[in-house]
């Protein structure tokens, strides 16, 4: 067992000419809840997207789980161990929402149908969504099929989960259903790493809350120093907006 769920050292990213990431360095702990904020275009979706190389990196290195992020084969060991939940759902809208969760169980672990399929259904469960099952998801509300969504990932009995701003695309009354959602799963334990705007859910769960501001991380802290006295000035100014 290695100390820390993801290890980032001197981590650099360009698109282009342009430098999204700048010298990242973070370490997270197994079993630590982190929440990312900062304005747009500060570089949130591009970090967290690098932890299971949906982007990849120009220098620096990065660790999960022991293995460090280079080469076909470790890539593809470090993206079964991680869950990714994106701001739109994903989910494939031809199949139903039990075939959507078992799929890449089946097709990546290797799975037998019948375990994929009681697993499944757990964590459908699990979301609070079982009557779900045999539906397509073109027939859920925006807040069922985020939690579809992460249900699929669970499936994958991931170590890590990463979450890019998974309620922005819904509408207010179905926002609280996913951040529950999100909650309990926190209070299970999971390593997670959200970018979101959602700052009572940063304050309920969080261990730590990052601030970035063009492609840096300029502020980490717990959540009570974070938003009671937040030292940076470009910090102060975001929360002030996002109030
Ligand atoms: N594929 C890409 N090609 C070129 N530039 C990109 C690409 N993806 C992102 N960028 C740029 O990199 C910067 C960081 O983008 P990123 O999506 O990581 O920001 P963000 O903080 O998640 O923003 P938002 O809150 O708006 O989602 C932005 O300036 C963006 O325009």
């Amino acid at each position: 067992m290695t100390e820390h769920a993801i290890t980032m050292r001197a981590v650099n990213k360009y698109y282009g000419a342009y430098h999204a990431l700048v010298d990242i360095d973070l370490t997270v702990d197994r079993g630590e809840r982190i929440v990312i904020c900062g304005p747009s275009g500060s570089g949130k979706s591009t970090l967290i997207r690098t932890i299971n190389q949906l982007e990849t990196i120009q220098s620096g290195q990065i660790v999960v789980d022991g293995i460090t992020l280079s080469g076909a084969e470790n890539v593809a060991k470090v993206r079964r161990d991680v869950g990714m939940v994106f701001q739109s759902f994903n989910l494939f809208p031809h199949m139903t929402v039990l075939e959507n969760c078992m799929l890449a169980p089946m097709k990546t672990r290797k799975v037998p149908r019948a375990e994929a399929e009681a697993t499944a259904r757990q964590y459908l469960e699990r979301v609070r969504i079982p009557e779900q099952a045999d539906k397509y998801p073109a027939q859920l509300s925006g807040g069922q099929q985020q939690r579809v969504a992460i249900a699929r990932a669970l499936c994958m009995k991931p170590r890590i989960m990463l979450f890019d701003e998974p309620t922005s695309a819904l509408d207010p009354e179905m926002v609280k259903e996913v951040l529950d959602t999100m909650i309990d799963l926190a209070r299970d334990g999971m390593t997670m790493l959200c970018v979101t705007h959602e700052m009572d859910f940063a304050r309920a769960v969080a261990d730590r809350v990052i601030f970035m501001d063009r492609g840096a991380i300029v502020e980490e802290n717990a959540p009570e120093p974070f938003f009671t006295n937040p030292r940076n000035e470009r910090l102060q100014a975001f929360l002030g907006q996002i109030a």
